[in-house]
């Protein structure tokens, strides 16, 4: 089978959300096929779509319908062939999906740990201090290492929620290091240890979609996808289906490859933080070990906890 190409005449289309970290995710895209494939540059462009959870601000995320309102507007594009790829943050990808769907590559992973924008480190924050968040993970995260702290919800895109905090509608926020990082802010924030805050299943991981019918293009995205994110993203989105969660849930997941092993950490908390059970395997690629862990995660939460699995 010769390998599909791409010409000015029928250049490849990446679908990506607007947003300025989206867009900043489907350039680096478009400039891993171009270098892969010695692709001119007119023969892959960008189509930027508006995604219902752009339009949509000023409410949490999970009252409104969760991640599938960051990705659906894509996937629909993909099936009326619109787009051949679309290009998502693997954090906003829903873990059990249409298998119509499949990540095809991912790229190298950034930094997977969460900044504290408003204070030096979480010590720094003044009691009883407002952190603005709408992720159940970061919220249950903070209150568990500081009861003190509000958390009030924000949401919003980078530079929105950065300019919550200097306007002082809440005095600190965490945001994804590596979101950041794409937007050119590497010096916006201070790092929080893995071993307190461990991050979100797929933080920091950016994913290529395709349909699955599409066979021609396993093999062209092959050459840009990085196989250790791949496989550490896929072994915690693993622990988040044995776990049964959804976007209310509040659950940390973090993977590494090592050699032919792969060791998972996994998190799981009552929405206030006081209630915890945290976890670790390695297993090798052929174990079940996201399952494995998932039991072990569960085995001695309390009901209240658990309900916030019950899928
Ligand atoms: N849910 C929003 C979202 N999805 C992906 C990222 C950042 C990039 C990444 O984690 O890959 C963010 C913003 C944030 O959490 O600060």
């Amino acid at each position: 089978m010769t390998m599909i190409s791409f010409s000015s005449d029928r250049p490849l289309r990446i679908g990506t959300r607007r947003s300025p970290l989206a867009l900043a995710q489907a350039e680096m895209t478009m400039a891993a096929i171009k270098a892969a494939h010695n692709l001119p540059d007119d023969a892959v462009v960008l189509v930027p779509m508006l995604a219902t959870g752009d339009k949509i601000q000023d409410r949490p995320l999970a009252e409104i319908g969760g991640k599938a309102l960051w990705t659906k507007e894509l996937e629909r594009a993909l099936i009326d062939d619109q787009i051949d790829i679309a290009v998502h943050s693997m954090k906003d990808v829903e873990t059990v999906r249409a298998d119509i769907f499949d990540i095809a590559a991912m790229l190298p992973r950034a930094d997977v740990r969460d900044r504290l924008i408003g204070a030096a480190s979480l010590d720094d924050l003044k009691h009883g201090a407002r952190v603005g968040t709408s992720s159940p993970r970061r919220a249950a995260q903070l209150q568990r290492a500081r009861p003190d702290l509000r958390i009030v919800p924000l949401r919003g895109n980078v530079a929105t929620r950065l300019a919550h905090i200097e306007n002082g509608n809440a005095d600190a926020t965490l945001l994804a290091a590596a979101g950041l990082d794409r937007l050119g802010m590497a010096n916006v924030g201070a790092p929080l240890p893995l071993n307190q805050f461990l991050p979100a299943a797929s933080q920091g991981a950016v994913g290529i979609d395709r349909l699955t019918s599409r066979n021609e293009l396993v093999p062209f995205l092959a050459a840009i996808n990085d196989v250790d994110t791949f496989v550490a993203v896929h072994a915690e989105r693993a622990l988040l289906e044995a776990l049964g969660g959804n976007c209310h849930s509040p659950v940390a997941a973090f993977a590494q490859v090592e050699g032919a092993q792969i060791r998972l950490k996994g998190e799981v908390f009552t929405a206030d933080g006081r209630e915890m059970h945290a976890g670790e395997i390695v297993y090798d690629a052929s174990g079940d070990g996201p399952a494995q862990l998932a039991d072990q995660l569960q085995a001695n939460a309390s009901d209240e906890l658990r309900s916030m699995f019950a899928s």
